[in-house]
């Protein structure tokens, strides 16, 4: 059964600067492909420098000339607050962009991405007057004291796989914080995030405080990252990416970056771990969500012995059960890969883990439904055993719905294979054992783990981002809102006769 008719959708497109959508005459444009069956369904202008530029200068102005950044930070939390009931009031509209042109079903997003995108300018919202300066500890005829301010105008570059929702967290930290933003969303899914700074207009957001810059990251990425009026640069995607922007940074800065870039997050499975029908549907669920294309996806099952092929076959019981279709198919469980190109790379990962030895317990090839003969990717959901740590598959970020699958004996055993060589983004443990869920949260590398759980809660208030090569920084969390600001230390001698 069809949710809505994806030919019926029609999407803003464009820059979004001074509160309008702009286009840009003779630029240069590119088709947008819907990822459920390819088809071109918009076109995107594509910016170059000088649009940037003019994006990048008009944010300075209005970040400089009006009140943004000056006014009580009450009355910044009182317009992200509309924007979030605006974003909710918009689902219809808002929520059908999203879901025609990105990997995430219409369900999952009216479910789930809509209030996420909602409950997260909601937090940040709250945090606008939580964070302060501090009074210091000087000589009582004088007074030390730290100040919090904004940057100015920062820079946010975010992926294709949660576009609204990744918008919505560096956006409103930054702006809670009482910065100006320029944007440039994923050329793949450019289009949810022009609603959503049209909502953000009429929440009362100043004009130019939030634009939206659409193109390649090479060029308008690049532009964005090297502006010398960004002050500041918060980035989610590949690990290669975010060091390529580190660097440009270091080179026209030095300007402070966040980045939440890849993972090869472990599941820790415990003999005793509690539930085993819950727990396969976890572990499951874990990888296939959003097909696998998360940044957190727990992508490799390290189990122990005791457990392993009953929790083995479980989790393969979910995997087959999954039913590839676009994101308007309301039977479709498992969502496409966001390009063909991604799905090559994917499938290409899964050769080389085989020609290394790895056996194929399911999947391990492309699903052919009519979606995908139009032009769509869908991956079936893959579990390889027979890998050790040396295996492409258990050490490189695939983005797909693959598990790898490792057993151990002792607790060290298995805490040795649940480190990765260099990401450290999330793990999860298992286990009815609260000693050992410690001892492991202690010694796992990782910048969340979670215990006899997975995923993230609205709990936004913990933040996320990782160890190692998985990142710098946090989203989310009170952390995500203070690196957003930068402390003056200010001391006044007022001993002094005046
Ligand atoms: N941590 C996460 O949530 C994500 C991780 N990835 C990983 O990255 C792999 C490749 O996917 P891509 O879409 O190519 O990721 P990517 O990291 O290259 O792209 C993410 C964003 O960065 C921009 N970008 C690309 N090159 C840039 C540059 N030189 N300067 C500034 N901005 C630039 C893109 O336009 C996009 O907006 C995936 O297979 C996956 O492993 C991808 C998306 C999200
Ligand atoms: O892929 C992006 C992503 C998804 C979820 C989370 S978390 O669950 O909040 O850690 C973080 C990033």
């Amino acid at each position: 059964m069809q949710t809505f008719d994806p030919n019926q959708i029609s999407v803003p497109t464009g820059h979004f600067i001074n509160g309008a959508l702009v286009g840009d005459a003779g630029a240069e444009t590119m088709a947008v492909r819907r990822p459920s069956d390819g088809q071109v369904y918009a076109q995107l202008p594509l910016a170059d420098e000088a649009l940037v530029d003019r994006a990048v200068e008009a944010s300075w102005k209005a970040w400089r000339s009006s009140d943004w950044a000056r006014r009580a930070p009450r009355d910044r939390a009182r317009v992200l607050r509309r924007w979030a009931d605006l974003v909710e009031a918009d689902a219809p509209t808002l929520g059908l962009i999203e879901a025609v042109g990105s990997t995430r079903p219409v369900r999952d997003v009216m479910a789930w991405d809509i209030p996420f995108t909602a409950e997260g300018l909601r937090f940040f919202a709250e945090y606008a007057d939580k964070i302060g300066g501090e009074v210091a500890a000087t000589q009582h005829s004088q007074l030390g004291m730290t100040i919090a301010e904004p940057y100015g105008v920062v820079g946010a570059i975010t992926p294709w796989n949660f576009p609204l929702v990744m918008v919505s967290w560096k956006v409103g930290a930054a702006l809670a914080a009482g910065n100006a933003v320029v944007l440039k969303p994923s050329e793949l899914t450019p289009f949810s995030s022009l609603r959503l700074a049209e909502l953000a207009v009429q929440a009362g957001v100043p004009a130019d405080i939030f634009n939206v810059v659409q193109g390649y990251g090479h060029v308008a990425g690049d532009a964005l990252s090297r502006h010398q009026r960004i002050a500041k640069m918060t980035f989610t995607g590949s690990t290669r990416t975010g060091s390529s922007i580190m660097a440009t940074c270091a080179q026209y800065g030095p300007k402070p970056v966040t980045l939440e870039l890849g993972g090869k997050s472990p599941q820790l499975v415990f003999d005793d771990a509690p539930d085993i029908d819950r727990l396969a549907a976890l572990i499951a669920g874990a990888i296939t969500g959003n097909a696998g294309q998360v940044c957190v996806a727990g992508s490799r099952l390290i189990v122990q012995r005791g457990i392993a092929e009953e929790l083995i076959e479980r989790v393969a019981a979910h995997f087959a059960a999954h039913r590839p279709g676009p994101t308007w198919d309301a039977e479709a469980t498992l969502p496409p890969i966001i390009s063909a190109s991604q799905g090559v790379r994917i499938d290409g990962i899964v050769s080389r883990a085989k020609e290394a030895g790895a056996i194929v317990r399911c999947g391990g090839s492309f699903a052919d439904i009519a979606a995908a003969r139009q032009g769509g990717a869908y991956y079936l959901p893959t579990l390889l055993e027979g890998v050790d740590g040396d295996n492409p598959a258990v050490r490189e970020e695939i983005f797909g719905p693959v598990l790898t699958v490792q057993t151990f004996e002792e607790e060290d055993e298995g805490l040795l294979l649940a480190a990765h060589e260099c990401y450290g983004l999330a793990a999860g443990v298992h286990t009815a054992d609260i000693s050992r869920a410690l001892r492991a949260v202690r010694k796992l590398e990782a910048g969340t783990v979670w215990v006899n759980r997975y995923g993230r809660s609205n709990d936004f208030v913990i933040p996320t981002g990782g160890y190692h090569q998985s990142g710098i920084g946090k989203d989310l969390g009170r952390q995500a809102v203070e690196a957003n600001l930068r402390f003056k230390s200010v001391l006044v001698d007022f001993a002094v006769p005046v």
